[in-house]
């Protein structure tokens, strides 16, 4: 540093009060010199980031030389890592949870599913239209072109089969004169698929009402245990979290945001840690503090069905060791949006981690919503909750009825 900075310094944190006027020294460094404790100014000090205040007061008294290209313009005390607009005591840098719109602002829950489910709608009832434009009869033919089109539209083969067999027994009977008829009767049989497996997640009055939460990452597992939490502390039970996802620091962040926002108790370890001791720990914790319910989060990374099988073994040993009956619910959230992948899904985990029931996430914006049909169907598995967005209400209880009739509107 130039010499009359080194004394324009000198005389600003003279100014400032801040101490001695030296450059900052690495605190290693300070500790090996003599004679620097009973100093004003130590070098941990001086790296401790400026408060606000402090930069307001420092920032208009202007140095006599312009600073190094490469440095942009603070004062030298300032953390070298602290970005201007997001000061380094700042939150870590984790998906923050948006707030809830305000209630006055937003549509109600039927017309927002309406919103979601509306290029779902297009990619089924929109080319059923098409399908069915200018034709006077409804044959066989038409119901092969029906087939082609629930197929792509992520209905399952399966499902798609049996609801085209279905309906040929309802032409031979006569039933399906005309579009309007065969759109109807569509409509009829999808909702009977889905009503035969509904059931909705009752939380008993177990304590702790344990829920396992799997799946693979990124499908939305923390963001939806962050509003399964707020749902039940709403209803003013007492809900603990365990981070049992250590595979990334970041994930027991996120919870632990979602926790803080919805009053919730959180046990987490350090990133790394074996999954299995958080759950051990969680299960202690939720006894000894009387909570209602206990939710899980769990990391996805099983690449094989024998990894996932071992780990969610070992969980599971863990849990009912703890709290005999537990889990209560072994939830499986799904992406929507990943069409077929979802459904894959939904196989290995069931053969792997006896799944009691199913979130759908990310409903809204995508075209393959009719994959939840095909969920539902082809593995027997009740839709608990489907997910419509980020928000913290965007999580809501399926319901077939409500859900096929915002489809085909
Ligand atoms: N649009 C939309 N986004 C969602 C929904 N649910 C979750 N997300 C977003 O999906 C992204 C991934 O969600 P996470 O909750 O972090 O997913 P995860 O499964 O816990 O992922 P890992 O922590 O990597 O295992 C986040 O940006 C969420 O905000 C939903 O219903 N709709």
């Amino acid at each position: 540093m130039a010499e009359d900075n080194r004394g324009f310094f000198k005389g600003l944190l003279k100014k400032l009060g801040v101490g001695s006027a030296e450059e900052p020294v690495p605190a290693d460094e300070d500790a090996k010199q003599e004679g620097g404790s009973g100093q004003a100014s130590t070098a941990e000090e001086q790296q401790v980031p400026v408060q606000p205040q402090q930069q307001e007061q420092a920032a208009p008294v202007a140095p006599p030389e312009p600073p190094a290209p490469a440095e942009p313009a603070r004062t030298p005390w300032v953390e070298p890592s602290a970005p201007a607009s997001r000061p380094a005591w700042h939150e870590p840098a984790v998906a923050v949870p948006p707030p809830p719109e305000p209630e006055a602002a937003k549509p109600s829950f039927f017309e927002r599913l309406k919103k979601s489910l509306s290029k779902t709608h297009e990619s089924i009832v929109g080319r059923v239209d098409t399908l069915l434009l200018g034709k006077k009869q409804i044959d066989t033919d038409t119901l092969e072109e029906l087939e082609e089109i629930l197929i792509t539209a992520d209905l399952g083969v399966k499902t798609t089969v049996d609801l085209i067999r279905t309906l040929e027994q309802r032409l031979k009977r006569d039933e399906l004169q005309d579009g309007e008829a065969l759109k109807k009767a569509l409509k009829e049989e999808i909702q009977l698929r889905l009503m035969a497996h509904a059931a909705p997640l009752v939380v008993t009055d177990k304590k702790p009402f344990v829920i396992l939460v799997i799946g693979v990452n990124g499908v939305g597992k923390t963001t939806t245990i962050g509003k399964l939490a707020a749902r039940y502390a709403g209803e003013g039970k007492k809900v603990l979290l365990a981070a049992a996802d250590t595979f990334r620091a970041a994930a027991a962040e996120q919870l632990e945001l979602w926790s803080q926002r919805v009053g919730a108790d959180i046990v987490r370890h350090k990133e790394g840690a074996d999954p299995s001791a958080v759950v051990f720990d969680a299960c202690k914790a939720a006894v000894a503090r009387g909570t209602d319910v206990l939710i899980i989060d769990t990391a996805g990374r099983m690449h094989t069905k024998v990894n996932l099988m071992e780990e969610m073994k070992k969980i599971r040993r863990v849990l009912t060791r703890e709290i005999p009956d537990a889990p209560h619910e072994t939830l499986l959230v799904l992406d929507a949006a990943t069409g077929q992948n979802a459904l894959s899904q939904a196989k290995l985990f069931k053969e792997a981690a006896f799944v009691s029931g199913v979130v759908l996430t990310k409903l809204d914006g995508s075209a393959k919503g009719g994959v939840v049909v095909a969920v539902s169907n082809e593995y027997a598995l009740p839709v608990r909750f489907i997910g419509v967005g980020e928000s913290v209400d965007d999580l809501r209880e399926f319901d077939p009825a409500q859900f096929v009739e915002a489809l085909f509107q």
